[in-house]
């Protein structure tokens, strides 16, 4: 099955929705800028409800290295997402002190930075292919050209996002293959304001896409 990840969760409303809609994996934003920004304490509270067989996805952006052990700590996430141009070390460091599953954001505006995605193979565990940044690093709710994705004999595991939406996530799966779905702007009425029914809505419509290698 395709995964699901529903990021900038803030509310417990919320990620109960998700988890019961089936999402495999729950993102917290901690990057004060972002209209989903939750502080850690809040965080840790809202992990705590999410039960052991979905993963939490803690998204953070340029950390000083006691800040992401603090963070770490805090929160206890399953998976750290990293989305603010860390460099390879960096993550692979944080990775193997903690102990703790990595994610990579990649902004793909073209082929050749897919290729340079490929510095991320053995460093951290899976690399998030999104639209660019703009004013924020992450959760811009824009697309980007999936066609880029084309014939790529992905070098390890991978994961789309980029204003995905329950209308287009299927086709989404259907043009690049991707073993896992994520979506954050697409899920909400405003700015930071996830909807119950957009977020069934998307995890139904990645359903109805069937079940991907
Ligand atoms: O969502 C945010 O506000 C955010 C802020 C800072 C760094 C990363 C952020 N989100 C990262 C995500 O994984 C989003 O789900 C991903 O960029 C897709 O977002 P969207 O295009 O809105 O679906």
């Amino acid at each position: 099955m395709t995964g699901i990840k529903i990021c900038g969760l803030s509310t417990p409303e919320t990620v109960d929705a998700a988890v019961d809609a089936g999402a495999t994996h729950i993102g917290f934003v901690h990057h004060e800028p972002s209209p989903r920004h939750v502080s850690l304490e809040d965080a840790a509270k809202l992990r705590a409800r999410v039960p052991a067989g979905t993963k939490v996805v803690l998204l953070t952006v340029k950390l000083q290295p006691a800040e992401m052990e603090h963070a770490y700590r805090t929160v206890r996430p399953d998976i750290v997402q990293f989305h603010g141009g860390e460099t390879v070390q960096w993550m692979a460091m944080v990775r193997k002190l903690l102990g703790v599953e990595t994610w990579r954001a990649v902004g793909l505006q073209e082929k050749a930075t897919l290729d340079r995605s490929r510095k991320f193979v053995g460093k951290v565990d899976r690399v998030l292919f999104d639209a660019p940044a703009k004013a924020l690093p992450g959760g811009n709710g824009v697309t980007f050209q999936w066609s880029i994705l084309d014939g790529y004999d992905h070098p390890m595991p991978w994961a789309l996002a980029g204003g995905l939406t329950p209308d287009n996530v299927a086709e989404a799966i259907a043009a690049t293959g991707a073993p896992l779905v994520d979506t954050s702007s697409g899920v909400e009425s405003a700015p930071g304001v996830k909807d119950v029914a957009l977020i069934r809505a998307f995890c139904d419509a990645v359903r109805s896409a069937g079940p991907k290698d």
